[in-house]
């Protein structure tokens, strides 16, 4: 039997940074057509504004393994939407996972393939689990960057196509000042 060598990294608690590990970057341009208000969007798409980065230590896809990464998720806003990630049902649909807040505030909008959508709010401590089957998307709802830890399923995969396609049946919004959870009104089941 070949054993894999058991690894230790650290993240950076204030920066989110895990050295060695995969960078990705997300801009405001990879986000064509995420955003309801597609005029504020066009008008941010001059600075194209990175929205978020993430460091992801990542293992073959077999089952039984598991992969870890960091997410830096910028503060900002398209209209009145807050910035949040792209979203995705995992390709392997029964994988769970388990996000942690580190610093920031935001939350985590979950879908279920029929459209049902939770929302729960996040803060440096908070463990979210997500079930299997549920689409996940963060929104940083805060001033400063919102950074989590996600671990998940070697063998999860990333099913970005029906987000892509359909986006989530509510929208995370400021309005008075306040963060709002509200239908989105060009969802259709
Ligand atoms: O859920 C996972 C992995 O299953 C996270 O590591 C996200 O991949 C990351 O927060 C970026 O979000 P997406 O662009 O992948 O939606
Ligand atoms: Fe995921």
């Amino acid at each position: 039997m070949e054993y894999k060598a058991p690894i230790g990294v650290k993240i950076d608690l204030e920066t989110g940074v895990i050295l060695d590990a995969k960078k990705l970057v997300r801009r405001l341009s990879d986000l064509k057509g995420y955003f309801l208000d597609e005029k504020a969007y066009e008008e941010l798409l001059k600075d194209d504004p990175v929205v978020y980065e993430v460091y992801a230590i990542e293992q073959e896809e077999k089952d039984g393994d598991l992969n870890f990464a960091t997410t830096v998720l910028y503060p900002g806003k398209v209209g009145n939407e807050f910035f949040f990630t792209k979203g995705h049902y995992h390709s392997k649909a029964d994988r769970a996972e388990i996000y942690y807040a580190i610093k920031g505030r935001g939350g985590m909008l979950l879908q279920t393939p029929e459209g049902k959508a939770e929302w729960i709010p996040m803060e440096p401590g908070t463990v979210v689990y997500v079930p299997p089957y549920w689409a996940h998307r963060t929104v940083n709802t805060g001033d400063e960057p919102f950074i989590f830890l996600a671990i998940y399923p070697a063998d999860a995969g990333h099913d970005y196509g029906s987000i892509k396609g359909k986006g989530f049946s509510k929208l995370v919004v400021e309005a008075d000042g306040d963060v709002k959870v509200i239908d989105n009104p060009k969802w259709k089941v």
